[in-house]
């Protein structure tokens, strides 16, 4: 079964409609700039109302130490998901540190962001092919071509973000073979927004991809 993380949940009705509908795993967002971004109070009462069979994780763009620290004591993440510019030294210390999973996201503008990506191996625990940077580091609802993952040898645990919506996640996943699916604007019906129905057809449209 394909993995799910609906990222960018802010209220406890979607929360508890992404765990309805299958999701794997839920984001929250803890990026001022974004539509999306949520207090770490808040971030804390969310994260209180995910059951344990799924995953908690906190989405940050270029944390500073303490900024991680209090992250973890306040929310208390299962995965750190590092949205920025991180080095791949920074993201192993931050998870040996911290003690939790780390996910590094790569922006895949050309084959060479895959070079890039191979030298997370080792350092985080997964990572998070998506669309290269535009307004915001993510969350910007735009695919990039995944015809750029065809050949690529990528030899650690990996999912795919980027644009997809509950209309075109069944074809990604047949094309890319990802593992677990990523989508935060394609849930929503304005930025910061998340639509209900749309979560759940998302989560449908995964279960029936074959
Ligand atoms: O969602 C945001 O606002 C965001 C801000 C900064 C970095 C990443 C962000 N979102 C993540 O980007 C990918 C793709 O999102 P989309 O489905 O294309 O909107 C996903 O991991 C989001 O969680």
């Amino acid at each position: 079964m394909t993995g799910i993380k609906i990222c960018g949940l802010s209220t406890p009705e979607t929360i508890d409609a992404a765990v309805d509908a299958g999701a794997s795993h839920i984001g929250l967002v803890h990026f001022p700039p974004s539509p999306r971004h949520v207090s770490l109070e808040d971030a804390a009462a969310l994260r209180a109302r995910v059951p344990d069979a799924v995953r908690t994780v906190v989405l940050v763009v270029d944390p500073d130490e303490a900024l991680l620290g209090a992250i973890v004591d306040t929310v208390r993440p299962d995965i750190l998901q590092f949205h920025g510019s991180e080095a791949p030294e920074a993201v192993a210390v931050s998870g040996a540190q911290f003690d939790v999973e780390t996910w590094k996201a790569i922006g895949l503008g050309d084959a060479s962001a895959l070079d890039r990506a191979s030298t997370y191996k080792g350092c985080a625990d997964r990572l998070l092919f998506d669309a290269p940077p535009a307004l915001l580091p993510g969350g910007n609802g735009e695919p990039f071509d995944w015809a750029l993952l065809d050949r690529a040898d990528i030899g650690m645990p990996w999912a795919l973000a980027g644009g997809l919506r509950p209309d075109n996640v069944a074809g990604a996943i047949r094309r890319t073979g990802a593992p677990l699916v990523d989508v935060s604007s394609g849930v929503e019906s304005a930025p910061g927004v998340k639509d209900i129905a749309l979560i759940r057809a998302f989560c449908d449209a995964v279960r029936n991809a074959r």
